[in-house]
């Protein structure tokens, strides 16, 4: 069965724009949960530009779904997750400058030090992802690694698909599609879950939805954008409908 993992970031992008309490992270993932969630997911950025360590611990004691935890591999993000025990902490690049995370983590480049962050990760019985771009050399790196879980960036599609005025069926679409198709065989082939996510929206996650294997998604942006007028348990409901609907599971 196809998960959903919901991304509450944009929840504390609000909060923190005054500072203060409201609205909570916390009560958004309770929210999500009964719309249908399967996990939430929180991306504590060595900025603190959203979500806060206070809202992680939060989090950790409040979620009955799993926690996915983004992350920097650092050595201060790994001693949080390690005190925290997310179900699963992913490790992603970070820029100060990026408005969001640009480009998938480049494993190959620091195969060595990954390694070590892994065997941390998994000594203190977590399940460590990697968020990498479709190529076949960042997944065979992230194999050898040890992680267990491939997040493939599907920015390039959901950018090809907007730029297409939402042509699913357009040449470029159809190219970025079969780079993640081929990137999720290659993760299922060597033993690793196949997850996707990054600026997938109500209107482009079918056709991610419906590749063979995929077990998970990670959606924020747009299902929080959608919540402001429908509220979280409508817009999860939306999202967990069409993500089946497309893996032919119904609801
Ligand atoms: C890794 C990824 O694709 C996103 O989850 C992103 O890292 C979310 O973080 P922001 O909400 O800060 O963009
Ligand atoms: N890892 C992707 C994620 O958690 C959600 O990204 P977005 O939907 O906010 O772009």
């Amino acid at each position: 069965m196809i998960e959903l993992g919901v991304n509450i970031d944009h929840v504390a992008t609000l909060r923190q724009a005054r500072r203060t309490w409201e609205p909570d992270p916390a009560w958004a993932a309770v929210e999500a949960h009964l719309g249908g969630a399967d996990g939430i997911t929180v991306h504590l950025r060595e900025d603190r530009r959203h979500i806060q360590d206070e809202d992680v611990r939060r989090l950790r004691e409040l979620t009955q779904v799993k926690l996915n935890l983004e992350m920097a591999a650092t050595d201060e993000m790994v001693g949080i997750a390690c005190r925290l025990k997310p179900e699963m902490a992913m490790l992603v690049p970070e820029g100060r400058h990026e408005v969001t995370t640009e480009g998938g983590l480049d494993v190959v480049a620091q195969e060595a030090r990954l390694t070590s962050v892994v065997g941390r990760l998994a000594d203190a019985g977590i399940v460590t992802s990697v968020f990498i771009d479709a190529e076949i050399a960042q997944v065979e790196a992230a194999a050898r690694i040890g992680a267990r879980v491939c997040e493939i960036h599907t920015g390039p599609y959901a950018h090809a698909f907007h730029n297409a005025g939402r042509d699913a069926e357009s040449a470029s679409v159809l190219a970025e599609i079969a780079k993640v198709r081929e990137a999720g065989d290659a993760i299922r082939g060597l033993g690793m879950r196949f997850n996707a996510g990054h600026a997938l929206n109500f209107y482009n996650v079918q056709p991610i939805a419906r590749l063979a294997g995929v077990r998970e998604l990670h959606i924020g942006h747009a299902i929080v954008s959608r919540a402001v007028f429908a509220g979280m348990r409508e817009a999860v409901r939306e999202m967990k409908r069409l993500m089946r609907e497309a893996a032919g599971q119904g609801c």
